[in-house]
């Protein structure tokens, strides 16, 4: 026995209007959709006019579209899911907007009686009363000439959208760029061209509100594609993604679609038209398909070739663009072999010898040396540029894995992170007779330091202005984290750390003191060695706090007394004069 679903056409109207639509507000788009397929059908879009008027007591939407027989009233409007804009295999008919069957429904977001009047030419008038708990009717309707005149009675609390102001406001939002005439109590509300081919910087101000950078033309034929990426004038946080405004066949689908550009490309806000395109049912996203992302893909090639175009014949410009937006770039390059060249060629970064892009400082160091963070640059740059080595500050987002990528794609190109204990062999040693008169010293100093896990050296470097520097390397580092890591550990994850340990020697920090600094001369000189150990201790943890060191507990207790042991010298010097 086969049997016939049944539709609860309440549960569905609150299915589309909790669930699928955003908004009641949708049901005059479907009502202007239907009204320009119906034209469309007629294959006369030029002589489509549709009107709309509003009264306290009903709005009408009338079209001299094709009509409908009342052999289509009952199969069509009677039937949820039937629409005629589909061919015998189901698929949607290229040339009309609506397609799953269920647009006039959206009506009863607003109206609990609809009533559709309609003649197709040569067929009789038909009215066709539709309400919202289900039932509906069919009669010979009044002569009229043909297409179709919509009416709704408002629903009592959706009065407010069924007023003269909010139907022309939609149906101008939705429609004013239809290719047919649409006018709402006597008002024209379709505009013919599409605004963004005449001027677009004053359409860009109108619609999104700032006078764009730059404004690229889109054009994907394969999706009947054309309109306008707008450049962001001001920096935008990458991660908000900003919306694009979508219209298929001319109508809005929305203003907000994220999906038509890929992540990166925050940087400019499109408005298209496509014809190809399709929406989800709800009409306020694009439908996820293949010729999406093909799309997706060729807006994103326009996007980069002018930006390429840009290095190529307006680098000013260029740097302009960088200096407003250079973190998605870098974030782009992070996946994409131009826009690394681009920021190879372009984008001015910091260094030890004034701002240059990493291809200028490759031509003159022939190596990229780089430090990864902010403060591993700050401690090392003046020293680093006193011995000639030259030193790129990559500790800003994306910049060190920028160069280390650009090592990845290009053999050519030598990286070289910088290794602070490597530094350390590029300074000078001592003559042996200095390192001899110096050795009682540096043992004296290194008694004092030892408990803290530090060797201490003495070396002459420049600049003579630094008395001490605190070189960690990177294994040092990775050992210190390492112990502290085992302190807290439980008995578990405490042996696998054991169990490592056995694999990772450790390699003891470095407290370099700088022979060529007129204060370390006086120090080790110092006849009295409570003094001097005093001094060592706290060159330091001045050394400690310059470079940034995390300050242990023992640390910072040091600091404390080697202060309070000088100040408590000065002032005893000073009351024995
Ligand atoms: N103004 C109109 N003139 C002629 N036919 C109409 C009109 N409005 C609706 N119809 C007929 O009723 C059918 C159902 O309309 P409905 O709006 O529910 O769905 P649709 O437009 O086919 O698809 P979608 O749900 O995608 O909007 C349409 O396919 C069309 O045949």
């Amino acid at each position: 026995m086969s049997n016939t679903f049944q539709v609860d056409l309440r549960g569905i109207v609150d299915l589309l209007s909790h669930h699928l639509y955003a908004s009641p507000r949708v049901y005059v788009r479907e009502l202007l959709q239907n009204a320009v397929d119906a034209i469309t059908a007629t294959g006369s879009v030029p002589q489509g006019r549709v009107t709309i008027t509003t009264g306290a007591d009903a709005l009408r939407i009338t079209d001299n579209g094709i009509g409908l027989t009342e052999a289509q009233v009952h199969e069509l409007l009677a039937t949820i899911g039937r629409s005629s804009k589909r061919d015998e295999l189901g698929f949607q008919r290229h040339e009309f907007l609506g397609q799953f069957g269920i647009g006039l429904l959206s009506c009863f977001l607003v109206a609990d009686e609809i009533r559709v009047h309609t003649k197709r030419a040569g067929a009789a008038p038909v009215l066709w009363t539709g309400y919202s708990d289900g039932r509906y009717e069919v009669r010979p309707g009044d002569e009229r000439e043909p297409g179709t005149t919509v009416t709704l009675l408002p629903r009592r609390g959706a009065e407010h959208l069924l007023t003269s102001t909010t139907v022309r406001e939609l149906a101008e939002l939705y429609g004013s760029l239809l290719p047919i005439s649409v006018e709402v109590d006597g008002v024209r509300v379709t505009a013919g061209a599409l605004p963004w081919e005449a001027d677009r910087e004053a359409y860009c101000r109108q619609v999104f509100g700032f006078t764009p950078f730059d404004v690229i033309e889109l054009n994907v034929p394969e999706a009947g594609l054309t309109g306008a990426a707008f450049v962001l004038p001001t920096a935008v946080n990458p991660a908000a993604r900003g919306g694009h405004r979508v219209y298929l066949k001319r109508m809005l689908l929305a203003e907000n679609v994220e999906s038509l550009l890929p992540e990166w490309a925050f940087f400019a806000r499109c408005v298209i038209d496509s014809t190809e395109l399709r929406p989800t049912a709800s009409r306020e996203a694009l439908y996820e398909d293949g010729l999406l992302t093909d799309t997706r893909d060729a807006i994103a090639d326009q996007l980069r070739g002018w930006l390429v175009r840009l290095a190529a014949t307006d680098p000013h410009r260029l740097a302009r663009f960088l200096g407003v937006h250079h973190l998605g770039v870098k974030a782009l390059a992070l996946h994409d072999d131009e826009m690394l060249r681009l920021v190879e060629q372009w984008w001015p970064m910091e260094t030890n010898m004034g701002r240059l892009t990493l291809a200028e400082f490759r031509e003159r160091q022939g190596v990229i040396r780089y430090a990864t963070t902010v403060d591993e640059y700050h401690q090392l740059s003046a020293v680093a540029a006193a011995q000639d080595v030259g030193l790129i500050n990559a500790g800003y987002v994306y910049e060190a894995d920028i160069i280390e990528r650009l090592a990845t794609v290009d053999d050519a190109v030598r990286v070289e992170r910088l290794e602070p204990s490597d530094l350390a062999t590029r300074f000078t040693g001592l003559d042996t007779e200095t390192e001899l008169r110096l050795r009682p010293f540096l043992s004296a100093a290194q008694r004092r330091l030892d408990r803290l896990g530090c060797e201490v050296v003495i070396r002459a470097f420049d600049p003579v202005t630094v008395p001490a520097l605190y070189l960690v390397s990177r294994a040092a580092a990775f050992h210190d984290e390492f112990k502290e890591s085992r302190a807290t550990a439980d008995d578990l994850w405490g042996g696998v750390l054991d169990a490592l340990a056995q694999v990772s020697p450790a390699e003891r920090p470095q407290l370099v003191l700088n022979h060529r600094n007129p204060l370390v001369r006086r120090v080790v000189a110092l006849a009295d060695p409570e003094l001097a150990g005093l001094a060592v201790e706290s060159l330091y943890g001045q050394a400690l706090m310059l470079g940034h060191h995390p300050l242990r507990p023992a640390d910072a207790a040091l600091l404390n007394t080697s202060f309070l042991g000088l100040l408590n010298r000065a002032v005893t010097a000073e009351e024995q004069k």
